[in-house]
């Protein structure tokens, strides 16, 4: 996979200067949603690098991660003249990195991208690693392909616009990473406070989190073995967003995967030996700042067939899940019987509600 460049801006006008000279292309697109070309697009529409671009917008938020989206983000760039040496900039949250990579990657078999994430979610993890893709078929990321962004330009200005569940959402997958790295990191996002943010120190926790994907991401970009870590939460917690999808009720993706962790440490718990007392801490955290995904036990199945969907699993019937023995002990390829998926899914009912 070819190497990405994340950089964390000290002036975004001389950094995406930078970024878009070191192409050389025919056409520069800008792809915005409708919230981020109102509230994002601003911030950069007078910068010398990108007069003459061409700009085109898309619904907002995962209910349009999808065919028809990305279809017509396909029919824009063709008939808009966009060539193989054309370059697209998305400018906007995960959903728009990821539809925007997907359709960069596939449109005249690739094109180059430049990422430019205005949500948390998407400065720490969306926008950087190469995953692209759209939802399909009622299922999370279904389709999709491993394709990075030349460039991911980070800067936590376009946060001032973000409200709070997004500034929430994001921060689970912060979460995520601390528990994935080490227990200092993990500590000091538990500490932050979360109801009057101090930007200036979101920056230097965004700095340290975008760097523990980025170690993992280099060390396995195709996700054949170390990348599972950043799925951690996401078994139980895309089951929990297509089963919200489905009934009509989304959720923030960092709000499922929020909930997700609580399931699979009360996993790492049982089977891989995770301390309790750092469960119990992080699971107040998510009760205290997240509040319960509602679902009862006549749910069940239907979430249980959701996560035999998940990308990990090596064999049908069989689920694949990212534990931990520790803070930073990442166990990869663990399985867990429908036994101890009900059980987990009971004891997430009972200490969450
Ligand atoms: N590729 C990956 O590795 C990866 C990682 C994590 C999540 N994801 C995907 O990312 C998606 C979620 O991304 P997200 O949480 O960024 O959501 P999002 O892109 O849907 O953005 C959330 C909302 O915030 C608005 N918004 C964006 N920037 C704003 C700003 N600066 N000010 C005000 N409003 C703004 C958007 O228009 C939208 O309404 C999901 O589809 C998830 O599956 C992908
Ligand atoms: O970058 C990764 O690898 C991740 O798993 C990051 C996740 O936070 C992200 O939600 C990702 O899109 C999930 O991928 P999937 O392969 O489980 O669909
Ligand atoms: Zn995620």
């Amino acid at each position: 996979m070819s190497k990405q460049e994340v950089i964390i801006c000290t002036d975004l006008r001389q950094d995406l200067e930078k970024a878009v000279t070191s192409h050389s292309f025919d056409k520069l697109f800008v792809l915005t949603d409708e919230h981020t070309r109102e509230m994002c697009y601003p911030l950069i529409a007078s910068f010398p690098c990108i007069q003459g671009a061409e700009l085109f917008c898309i619904g907002v938020e995962d209910i349009h991660k999808n065919l028809e989206t990305l279809a017509y983000v396909w029919t824009q760039l063709s008939t808009r003249g966009a060539t193989r040496h054309s370059l697209l900039i998305n400018l906007g949250g995960g959903m728009v990195t990821d539809l925007g990579g997907f359709a960069a990657a596939t449109f005249k078999r690739g094109i180059s991208y430049i990422n430019i994430p205005t949500t948390l979610l998407s400065m720490v993890d969306a926008a950087v690693g190469g995953k692209t893709g759209i939802n399909f078929n009622g299922l999370k990321n279904e389709i999709g392909a491993f394709a990075p962004a030349d460039q991911v330009l980070i800067d936590c200005e376009f946060l001032r616009t973000l409200d709070h569940a997004n500034i929430l959402s994001g921060y689970a997958e912060m979460l995520k990473h601390g528990l994935i790295s080490n227990t200092t990191h993990w500590a000091e996002l538990l500490n932050f406070d979360l109801t009057n943010i101090d930007y200036a120190r979101l920056q230097q926790l965004v700095g340290r989190s975008v760097q523990v994907k980025e170690d993992i991401v280099a060390q396995d970009p195709f996700e054949k073995g170390i990348r599972k870590a950043l799925n951690l939460g996401h078994t139980i917690g895309h089951a929990f967003e297509s089963f919200a999808l489905k009934r009509e009720h989304p959720v923030l993706h960092g709000y499922a995967v929020a909930w997700g962790i609580v399931c699979e440490l009360y996993l790492s718990a049982l089977k891989t030996g995770f301390p309790k007392d750092k469960m119990h801490q992080t699971l107040y955290f998510i009760k205290e700042n997240y509040g319960k995904f509602p679902f009862t036990c006549n749910d069940y199945e239907c979430l249980y067939e959701y996560m035999k969907h998940d990308k990990k699993n090596a064999a049908a019937g069989s689920i694949n899940f990212t534990l931990l023995g520790e803070i930073g002990d990442i166990r990869i390829n663990q399985t867990a019987s429908q036994e101890e998926i009900y059980e987990l899914l009971d004891f997430y009912s009972e200490t969450m509600g």
